[in-house]
């Protein structure tokens, strides 16, 4: 059983959530949850308004504090981690605005979030090296902008500023990334170099992603998980949760 165990924490699953609850003045937002990621894996979770995916987000990344229960990522309990810990551990997350410095370059953004560049100098002393710009570059045409590089970030349309978003976390080399509505307010052709990004971001991480947009969520997830009423309602491919009548109850068939 112990050798189990280690095998399906260790081995298997970058993260493994097991029995996460939080009660915010007694309502369970989250309730006895459980959910493993693999690696290389993109896990998209959906669900009505109100089901506990933004929460789930928030208490692993520290955000909010559970009530009960276990959230391991490559075998460090994160519950017992503050936001920045989980940060340092490899745990990226992106809000559904995007949190860029508008009046700043695509450059300089991406800049500002190397690593390095939050030394104990701080961001600006750090000298611009060539392992830096090297960086900025191969994220810069990742994320489909490296024509942009000089131009200010307030002059990106919404979908550009998505992406420069996921750039800065990108250059911080998470293993686990978690995106909130990564599309919303993309046009289809965005829509589809999202898709495209995140399947080739994976080659080194495993993403975790909140969509309501089923054609993309078709067209990303390795495996889909429901939630409602703050528990797991359903999980698997696409094409089981779509044909699972309970899914069809309580949201696909809205
Ligand atoms: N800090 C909080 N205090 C009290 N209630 C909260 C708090 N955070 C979330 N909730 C409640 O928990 C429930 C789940 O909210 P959550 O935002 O996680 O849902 P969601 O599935 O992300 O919904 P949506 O699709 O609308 O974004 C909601 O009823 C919400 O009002």
């Amino acid at each position: 059983m112990l050798a189990v165990n280690k095998h399906i924490e260790q081995k298997d699953f970058v993260l493994s959530v097991e029995g996460l609850t939080v009660s915010f003045d007694g309502f369970k937002a989250v309730s006895d949850l459980s959910l493993y990621v693999e690696e290389q894996e993109i896990r998209v979770i959906i669900g009505p308004n109100g089901a506990g995916k933004t929460t789930v987000l928030d208490l692993i990344c520290g955000r909010t504090k559970a009530t009960e229960g276990s959230i391991k990522f490559k075998g460090q309990e994160l519950t017992r981690m503050n936001e920045h810990q989980i940060v340092h551990a490899g745990v990226g997350r992106k809000f559904q605005n995007p949190s860029i410095y508008e009046d700043l370059t695509v450059f300089e953004n991406l800049e500002l979030s190397y690593p390095k560049g939050r030394g104990v100098w701080g961001a600006l002393t750090f000298r611009r090296d060539a392992a830096v710009i090297d960086k900025v570059h191969e994220i810069a045409e990742m994320i489909f902008l490296p024509d942009k590089l000089d131009m200010p970030a307030e002059l990106l349309s919404h979908g550009q500023k998505q992406w420069l978003e996921i750039g800065m976390l990108l250059i911080q080399d998470p293993e686990l990334l978690m995106l909130d509505e990564p599309v919303a307010g993309m046009s289809v052709a965005e829509r589809q170099q999202t898709a495209a990004l995140l399947q080739r971001i994976t080659k080194d991480r495993s993403v975790l992603v909140i969509e309501h947009d089923m054609q993309f969520v078709a067209d990303i997830a390795d495996r889909v998980t429901v939630l409602h009423q703050g528990k797991v309602l359903s999980e698997g491919s696409m094409e089981r949760v779509q044909n699972d009548p309970k899914v069809i109850e309580v949201y696909l068939g809205h």
